[in-house]
């Protein structure tokens, strides 16, 4: 099929090679940038899943706080952690809108829900309840049995592959973990008994098309009177199939967990999940909610949750993993400190990484290392300024889309001593964390906007490759040395493209340590 953006070109250029040679001078008050074209702007300069190594390079050229136009909507790139500070900290308020794009409006039921809403007393609200009730740390530490089970059962399924020597396709393996674990917090169910496995199979392949969707490129974002190509293209479908699958999936689920007479499956928790507690607050006429809970709002937030809590943490594990098997050395220290720690006690124990900060250095420093290198979403989500506001020198307009380049600013040489190195020692006598004060380290982002799955992503990534680690001894299969780094899936998380495919070997028997 042509490349839209090709499409737009074509139909675009003589028009634009007119205007592009009588152009006025560009606003002297805004950051610079490349020339742009009219309509276009810089779009065909750009090729979108590897957008953010291509900002990087242009910001080589003109700085680290420049401008470019994605078709008709200008752009401001941020690329060095005092930048970023500046736009994440000091004008935070100003800068923690987002843009309305068309298929994160479609799957998140016109934006009332946390990632893609605009900055208002909705998204407060929800926010809040969301951190209040599962996303905080007491609420993390009750989720750890769950963490803990579903982690055991992936470890036995790869001990298994393991004693007959077949090889484990270990970004399956991860993916389909993070989303029982997920499931299992939003629904209270897993869907992994007999009854319940086509349902799972189900929830992650509609979590997979949504997910690509978010991180598709639509014409109409940029350029919305040419919005038709997305119709030829037919994305407009796809999109709104894709949005009826899911919804009617949800609304399938809200029924069971309203329905009085429903009879509890024997995988289900007594605990209170998501979904429970979302329709608790619903009846409840106390809640401080600025207009009513609706079941959208409820459906909306559980695709959040769903896509927050199965991508990034999948992706931040598996290439941990294909980091420390490209650094033998670095495999060796973390196997060896996490074995020595639990060794006596016979397995992983996360509350123990979790509620000691001096535990387990080095794996820690593996997974910072992890985020530093390669960041699951490495633009951040994008943001748009909630009005005008002056950045030094410069001008900038309400409504500019913001692209704050977290991969470039955590491999910037002026902050990071080989910065293309995994080198998990660095972190060992640094106090740079990724919790949103260190402009330097911003995986999950900062300000109004950071992330509110943290803690939860960051015990689900500890305790997963903890576990590949204390377990398994690992060797990459010959023929499959391909450990490529840079190469990501489409999609708004960057997962790595090619599955890791590793062969495990038994360290311990489950079972038999504790003999
Ligand atoms: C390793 C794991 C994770 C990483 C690296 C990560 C990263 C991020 C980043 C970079 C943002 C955008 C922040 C910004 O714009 O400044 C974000 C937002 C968000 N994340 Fe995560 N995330 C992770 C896990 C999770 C989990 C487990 C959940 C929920 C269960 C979650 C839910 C969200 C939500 C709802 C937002 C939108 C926040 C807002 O717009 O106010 N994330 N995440």
């Amino acid at each position: 099929m042509v490349s839209p953006l090709l499409l737009i070109l074509f139909l675009t250029l003589p028009f634009s090679l007119f205007f592009f040679f009588f152009q006025k001078q560009k606003n002297k008050a805004f950051p610079p940038g490349p020339k742009a074209l009219p309509i276009i702007g810089n779009l065909h300069q750009l090729h979108f899943p590897t957008l953010h190594i291509q900002l990087w390079k242009l910001s080589k050229l003109y700085g680290p706080l420049f401008s470019i136009k994605l078709g008709l909507r200008p752009c401001l790139v941020v690329s060095n952690s005092k930048m970023a500070q500046k736009v994440l900290k000091t004008h935070d308020i100003e800068f923690c809108g987002r843009p309305s794009f068309l298929a994160q409006n479609k799957i998140s039921y016109n934006r009332i829900e946390i990632a893609f809403s605009a900055y208002n007393d909705s998204w407060k609200a929800i926010k809040k309840i969301c951190i209040t009730h599962f996303l905080n740390s007491s609420s993390v530490s009750k989720f750890s049995s769950i963490r803990q089970f579903e982690v055991n059962q992936m470890i036995k399924e790869i001990s298994i592959q393991a004693s007959s020597k077949s090889v484990t396709n270990l970004n399956d393996a991860i993916l389909s973990l993070t989303n029982t674990i997920i499931s299992r917090i939003a629904f209270g169910r897993s869907y992994k008994d007999d009854k319940g496995i086509i349902v799972a199979k189900r929830l992650l392949g509609l979590l997979n098309e949504s997910q690509a969707l978010l991180g598709a490129f639509f014409v109409s974002d940029y350029v919305p009177f040419m919005g038709w190509i997305d119709k030829l293209r037919g994305m407009h479908s796809l999109l709104e199939r894709s949005y009826q699958k899911f919804d009617e999936f949800l609304q399938e689920i809200v029924n069971q967990h309203l329905d009085p007479k429903r009879q509890k499956s024997d995988d289900e928790e007594e605990e209170d999940n998501v979904i429970d507690v979302l329709l608790k607050l619903k009846n409840d006429k106390e809640q401080s909610f600025p207009s009513d809970l609706t079941y959208d709002h409820i459906k909306a937030v559980l695709m959040d949750i769903l896509i927050g809590g199965t991508y990034s943490s999948a992706a931040t594990s598996t290439w941990a993993m294909a980091n420390l098997m490209k650094n033998p050395k670095a495999m060796m220290k973390v196997q060896e400190e996490v074995r020595n720690f639990f060794g006596s006690k016979g397995f992983v124990d996360e509350d123990e990484i979790r509620n000691n900060n001096n535990v387990l250095p080095y794996l820690k420093a593996v997974i910072k290392e992890t985020l530093r290198l390669v960041p699951p979403l490495p633009l951040l989500l994008t943001r748009e300024t909630n009005e005008a506001c002056k950045i030094g020198e410069y001008e900038i307009e309400a409504k500019t889309l913001v692209y704050v380049n977290a991969w470039a600013i955590q491999r910037d040489p002026e902050i990071w001593k080989d910065p293309e190195e995994f080198y998990p020692e660095r972190f060992l006598k640094s106090s740079i964390d990724f919790k949103g004060q260190d402009f330097e380290l911003i995986p999950f982002g900062s300000g109004r906007r950071i992330c509110p799955g943290l803690n939860m992503g960051v015990a689900t990534v500890e305790i997963i490759v903890a576990n590949l680690l204390f377990w398994f001894d690992w060797e990459i299969p010959i023929g499959m040395e391909d450990l490529d780094n840079n190469e990501v899936k489409p999609g708004i998380v960057h997962s790595k493209k090619n599955p890791l495919y590793l062969r495990a070997k038994n360290y311990y028997h489950m079972g038999v340590i504790n003999e």
